[in-house]
């Protein structure tokens, strides 16, 4: 029997699974992030960060390989020898600046306590100036990439937080060798080759397989330090996923538990990852990886422009297929606010009686509300908006409250709120011409709550199949390690091969219930009136406030 390791890197965790070659999950292991989301302070220094911020400890991630592998291979009782490969998968952009030696800039005494040497996860939202501006600029100069990437380049990408470091540190940006995608960095310390992955490539720098990236004179429009960005801090060879990337160094192998040589495929990200994941390899199957964010996947056979989606990539999530991502920039993250920062004392207390959780307990409640029955709507914008508006500067909404209002009326709300959100993109793509005809759900929300899913079943009037994995994105992983290790070794020719050996969905379908969905229609007429209200300048008063609230003062000085 032989094996492969997936390690799915996410925002608060690391997640490896040791799967054998049918999908057969043997091992899983979750290693928190000792740091987590950086979002107030600096480790040791302290230094306090502006708002919008998420930076993470690149040392943690190095963790998730010290700790969960063996903790796998422990508890699984599997012979180092038998695992063939090892694939990762992480949140994106996700990006650090290194130096000559690969190192993080962040590590190097002189620089720790500098903000914009650290990691700056996919939720660091203060390139948004930035991001404007490479907007404007690129509609200017009828930039024939700006359609592929649904309008808008998103200040979670590359290209904006590049900017954003040569703009508020220039010094920094000086020091840097490369900046790199936290996949592909982790990827070189595995195996000491530094390869860039298409797929982070194509969605998050702007990279297209036939144009390459945008041109010099784009760049320099951007700003004249920028002219040389992509053959310089950018440089190096972009190849397809699946692809090996190099073999596990002695030392590496030595701190994983694995033997030296075993086959690293090139890195990927989470969502992209999870599509193989489920099995899917075809076009018509939504796929979302649903945690404290939604990824929405979707294979193409032509490349459509999509109001708002993050970008088409040919190949970027299966070979041979046009790759559509979409996204909503929170949602667990929302369920999380309101847990934490906005249940009176009485439920947390009533949660605690009865021996669950508070999401559990809202949940319980909730659920015996009928579609319509709280009054209450929410627009889903508690972190911005990622598509179809691209705006990070939206903010949340609920409208409806009475005093009678109730915490558990409130959190099924919230849950519809992101539903409507998935509604939109659902919508933008079949209007577009890309069809939508079933959905597939994985992450940690379908496992953890069901009235969700089957809200999300009723707004979109489609089924909903769940993955059998509770770490698809790491099984995705682990099929992108089977391919890298060659069918020679025991692996898979294709990701479509290992796929359908693979992938797995559970038996339970939540299924649209008929006067749900109609209701539904009617509150999500009421959602696309407020989103455009608030959403395409009909009122800009989210906007106002958060300008208001940055010149009242927030802003202290901050060392960057
Ligand atoms: N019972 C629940 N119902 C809804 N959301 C939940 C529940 N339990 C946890 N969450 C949310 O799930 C999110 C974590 O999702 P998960 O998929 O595990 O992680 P990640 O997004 O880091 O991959 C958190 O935002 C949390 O608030
Ligand atoms: O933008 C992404 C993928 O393109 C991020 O990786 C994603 O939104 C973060 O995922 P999660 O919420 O599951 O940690």
């Amino acid at each position: 029997m032989k094996y492969v390791i997936g390690i799915d890197y996410g925002t608060e965790s690391g997640r490896a699974v040791l799967v054998d070659l049918e999908g057969n999950e043997i091992a899983d292991h979750v290693t928190p992030y000792p740091h987590g989301v950086i979002d107030e302070v600096l480790p040791e220094s302290n230094v306090k960060l502006e708002p919008d911020w998420a930076l993470q400890h690149p040392g943690d991630y190095i963790e998730v390989l010290a700790t969960a592998v063996p903790a796998v291979l422990q508890k699984s009782g599997v012979n180092p020898a038998d695992v063939i490969g090892i694939g990762i998968d992480f949140t994106a952009c996700t990006m650090l600046p290194v130096d000559a030696f690969g190192e993080p800039l962040c590590f190097k005494p002189d620089l720790k306590h500098r903000p914009h040497s650290w990691v700056k996860l996919w939720k660091h939202h203060a390139a948004q100036d930035e991001a404007n501006l490479i907007n404007e600029i690129a509609a200017e100069r009828g930039e024939t990439f700006l359609p592929r990437y649904g309008g808008k380049i998103s200040s979670e990408w590359m290209i904006a937080k590049v900017w954003q470091i040569l703009n508020e540190a220039p010094d920094i940006y000086e020091k840097t060798d490369l900046f790199l995608e936290a996949t592909d960095w982790v990827v070189f310390k595995m195996t000491g080759n530094i390869v860039r992955n298409s797929c982070t490539a194509g969605y998050k720098s702007i990279w297209h397989k036939q144009e390459g990236y945008p041109s010099k004179e784009f760049f320099r429009a951007l700003d004249p330090r920028l002219e040389n960005l992509t053959e310089t801090k950018l440089r190096g060879d972009i190849v397809p996923l699946g692809t090996k990337a190099g073999e596990l160094t002695n030392e590496m192998a030595a701190m994983m538990g694995l033997l030296s040589g075993t086959a690293v495929a090139v890195g990927n990200v989470d969502a992209h990852a999870a599509v193989p994941g489920v099995g899917v390899v075809e076009p018509g199957k939504l796929v979302m990886a649903m945690g404290t964010s939604i990824c929405h996947m979707l294979l193409g056979t032509e490349e459509k422009r999509v109001e708002g989606m993050c970008g088409v990539v040919e190949d970027g999530i299966i070979p041979g297929y046009l790759g559509y991502e979409a996204g909503q920039s929170a949602v667990g993250d929302i369920f999380a606010w309101y847990v934490e920062q906005g249940v009176p004392a009485y439920v947390k207390e009533a949660a605690e009686k009865e021996g669950i959780g508070i999401h559990e307990w809202l949940e319980k409640r909730a659920a015996a509300y009928k579609p319509g029955e709280t009054g209450l709507l929410a627009l889903d914008w508690w972190n911005g908006n990622r598509s179809v508006l691209v705006d990070t500067d939206l903010t949340g909404l609920m409208v409806g409250y009475t005093l009678l209002t109730k915490p558990e009326e409130i959190y099924r709300a919230l849950l519809e709120a992101t539903a409507f959100g998935t509604r939109k993109i659902i919508d933008a793509f079949v209007e577009s011409g890309v069809k939508v005809e079933e959905l597939y759900a994985c992450g940690g929300l379908p496992q953890k709550n069901k009235l969700l899913m089957q809200i999300y079943a009723d707004v979109t009037n489609r089924p909903i199949k769940v993955a059998a994995s509770k770490q698809t994105p790491a099984v995705g992983a682990a099929m992108f390690a089977a391919v890298a290790a060659g069918k020679e070794n025991g692996g898979y020719e294709s990701i479509a091969e290992a796929a359908k050996k693979m992938g797995k969905v559970r038996d339970e379908v939540f299924k649209p219930i008929r006067e749900n969905v109609a209701i539904y229609e009617q509150l999500y007429q009421e959602y696309v009136k407020l989103h455009d209200y608030f959403g395409r300048g009909g009122n800009n008063v989210m906007k106002r406030l958060k300008s208001i609230k940055e010149n009242v003062g927030l802003k202290e000085s901050v060392n960057i």
